[in-house]
């Protein structure tokens, strides 16, 4: 578990900008065999990727078939047909040998884009965009849509599922089965309507819809809400084929009779599962319910999450005929392969403190996100943290997209958000994610953790938990990822590479400099008693900011903090035990004030982290204490005295404390589900009841470690938390 060390990160960072994105998802099941564990690099379009990419398809067809086996209702999913898929594959190639520009090395790859029925408009305005080939949901998918078929489709996070029902509406529309329905001229109504449960993301899918859209002379208009009615009225009055839109605003428009959706030959509902959770079903289904006829309605549903209770819920809206196409299926990882999971443990006291270094460490430059629960949080750390901005429900709609452009465009680098920017959002180089507490549950994890390491990218995801506090054993077992443990980068770690920088700077000064501070710099160099090097040293630390380095703690990443490791030589069940011991040895207040008290995974110990200034106090009241009462008390009698200084001695045996200066031992994790302690030996209740702190109460029972926020099922949206 060690902190990272910073020359590594070097590495790391210019290992990052070799990397290009892969072309494809690599499924686990395949990673596994073929061992590969680097992402592929995309211009690398030689014939072994070539191979790669067919197996990989197969591998997802696979997956489709055991959907399909798993599946108990008429959700059936049916495999592509390969036999079909041939005849098209070379109907394909023989158009693409006609064109004439495609390379060689290119026109065997079975998802270029040139080997669907995709116009050549369309494939300009995606070439365009450096878009060559299919990713794997979209090209699975792509036939299925175009040729009328309700879907319902999931892939991991960044893996292109907007693309995925972007391109074969579009088609359809202007060259497929939906074309002989669309309606035309001024004041048409729409033929397609997407729904999602963000404005920011409906905005982000609004424009992937009017870039593509407009390459096949299609029009979109955006609905969401918190901006002025009237340049949406307008827009729909003068009619639009592809209306985009949050729930809310699109029940308002049609109360208001601006939007009519009778001859909708598209519905899409992107982010499904979450714009459920937050309670929009009613809106949804009032607004699903307005095309005239349902069957005549082709509906989509795709997210990177699907619990089971959106599958139920997803046959009323769609055909008894739909498929599922579903790349994360049965696989154990359910997050996005491409991220770097890592925990860290920080009391949330020292949050400000320790994020900007896990900036420094993990970033590699690019931008980071950092995920609170809370609004007032988000605002409150965007505060600590000089130069982020925040983004969550509570800022008027234009300012959000103020900070959203602000963040996309470079202008500050750090945004501090709640779950508004949990889903969908596909901003450039996000290098970092980092989540202040578990989140509560499993679907909002992966989806924050997955605005990172998108499209075959990498990226790091740093879950900040409170030992004392939080579980992340849920997450961990729910999501399937096996998470990194690490301490907290050190801040001598942290100036050390500060100095190298400093140093770099300094050499680049010019000469022209020395005349005006040699006389200064001997003076200095003959009164402070300091040798030329730590004179050196000093100035250095000036140049990088630093006046002092303090310690941090491994266990609540405090600083000023250092982690103990007490082992009693024997098993240790409870924390009132550890509590126990230290009261023995210690003056009460000292015991009251150890912070992070947590049993380690195998039994035998426990860690706490105490003042810097008290570590001396700990070290030797295990002891000293016993000793001096015993010393005062039984003075007199020489005998006693002795059997005394003999039993503190076999307790001073017996207690071990011990300054954890590298890593933490592995600790047990407070399962929440469980209201107790679980971990290496299969969990130790804890009798303490889950007081924040050590304070008399120790007696049980006084509602365990129960995580209430989740005793709600599902949850709804609640607008008090983001
Ligand atoms: N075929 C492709 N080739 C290269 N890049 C692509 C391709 N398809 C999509 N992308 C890019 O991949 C990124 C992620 O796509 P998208 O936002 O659709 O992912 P997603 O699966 O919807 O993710 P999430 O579940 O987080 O919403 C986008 O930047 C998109 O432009």
């Amino acid at each position: 578990m060690p902190s990272l060390a910073l020359s590594d990160l070097k590495e790391k960072k210019e290992e990052k900008m070799m990397k290009k994105k892969i072309a494809l998802e690599t499924p686990e099941s395949e990673r596994k065999t073929k061992k590969i564990k680097e992402p592929k690099v995309r211009e690398e379009e030689d014939e072994s990727a070539v191979k790669k990419s067919k197996k990989k398809r197969k591998a997802s067809e696979l997956q489709v078939e055991e959907e399909e086996r798993s599946e108990t209702s008429s959700e059936l999913v049916e495999p592509v047909d390969p036999k079909e898929k041939k005849k098209k594959k070379k109907k394909a190639k023989v158009e693409e040998e006609g064109d004439g520009d495609e390379d060689e090395g290119k026109s065997e790859d079975p998802n270029a884009i040139s080997r669907f029925r995709i116009s050549e408009a369309l494939r300009e305005k995606l070439k365009s965009k450096g878009i060559e080939a299919l990713f794997p949901i979209q090209a699975m998918t792509f036939d299925m849509i175009l040729d009328g078929t309700d879907l319902v489709g999931r892939a991991r996070t960044g893996q292109g599922k907007t693309l995925a029902f972007v391109l074969p509406i579009l088609e359809s529309l202007t060259n497929g089965p939906g074309k002989s329905s669309r309606t035309s001229g001024y004041g048409r109504a729409p033929s397609v309507l997407v729904l999602l449960p963000t404005r920011e993301l409906a905005k982000q899918v609004f424009e992937d819809f009017e870039v593509y859209g407009e390459a096949v002379g299609l029009t979109s208009c955006c609905l969401y809400g918190g901006a002025p009615y009237h340049t949406q009225e307008m827009k729909l009055k003068r009619g639009v084929d592809i209306v985009v839109g949050t729930p809310g605003r699109v029940k308002d428009h049609i109360e208001r009779g601006n939007i009519h959706l009778g001859s909708l030959t598209f519905r899409v509902l992107d982010e499904a599962d979450e714009m459920l959770r937050m309670g929009f079903v009613d809106d949804v289904e009032l607004i699903l319910g307005k095309v005239a006829d349902a069957s005549k309605v082709q509906t989509v549903l795709f997210s990177a999450t699907l619990p089971d209770w959106v599958k139920g819920i997803a046959s009323r809206f769609l055909k008894p005929s739909k498929k599922t196409v579903d790349l994360v299926g049965n696989e154990k990882m359910k997050a996005s392969t491409n991220v770097r999971h890592i925990v860290l443990p920080c009391s949330k006291s020292a949050r400000s403190q320790l994020i900007p270094d896990i900036i420094r460490c993990y970033s590699s430059g690019g931008r980071t996100i950092i995920f609170t629960e809370t609004k007032d949080s988000a605002s409150e750390l965007a505060g600590l943290l000089p130069g982020s901005r925040a983004l969550h429900g509570d800022i008027q709609q234009a300012q959000r997209e103020v900070t959203l452009n602000g963040f996309r465009s470079g202008k500050f680098m750090t945004l501090v958000a709640t779950n508004v920017a949990a889903r969908g959002l596909d901003i450039n180089d996000v290098q970092l994610i980092i989540q202040c507490e578990p989140p509560r549950d499993v679907e909002a994890y992966i989806h924050r953790s997955g605005r990172t390491g998108r499209a075959g990218n990498t990226g790091v995801a740093v879950m900040l938990y409170d030992p004392k506090r939080s579980s992340i054993s849920k997450i961990e077992r729910e999501s399937g990822v096996k998470f990194e443990h690490i301490s907290a980068p050190q801040p001598v770690d942290i100036a050390k590479s500060a100095g190298v920088e400093a140093a770099k700077i300094i050499t680049q000064v010019s000469d022209s400099v020395i005349p005006a501070f040699k006389d200064v710099a001997q003076e200095l160099l003959e009164t402070s008693g300091l040798s030329a090097q730590d004179l050196l040293a000093k100035a250095l630390a000036k140049a990088a900011g630093y006046s002092e380095i303090k310690s941090r703690s491994l266990l609540t990443s405090m600083e000023n903090h250092v982690t103990l490791l007490l082992e009693a030589g024997k098993p240790i069940y409870t924390l009132s035990f550890v509590f126990g011991v230290l009261k023995r040895f210690l003056p009460e207040e000292k015991v009251q004030s150890v912070q992070g008290l947590t049993l380690t995974a195998d039994g035998m110990g426990a860690v706490f982290d105490v003042a810097e200034d008290d570590v001396e106090t700990f070290l030797t009241g295990i002891f000293l204490r016993d000793y001096i009462v015993a010393y005062f008390l039984l003075l007199p009698c020489p005998l006693v005295h002795f059997v005394v200084i003999l039993c503190c001695a076999e307790n001073a045996a017996n207690v071990n404390l011990e300054v954890l200066k590298v890593a933490l031992p592995p600790l047990q994790q407070r399962d929440m589900s469980r209201g107790r302690f679980g971990g290496g030996r299969g969990g130790f209740g804890d009798r303490n009841g889950g007081g924040s702190r050590f304070s008399g109460g120790r007696g049980g029972g006084r509602g365990g470690f129960s995580d209430r926020r989740n005793g709600g099922g599902r949850g709804h949206y609640n607008s008090k938390r983001w």
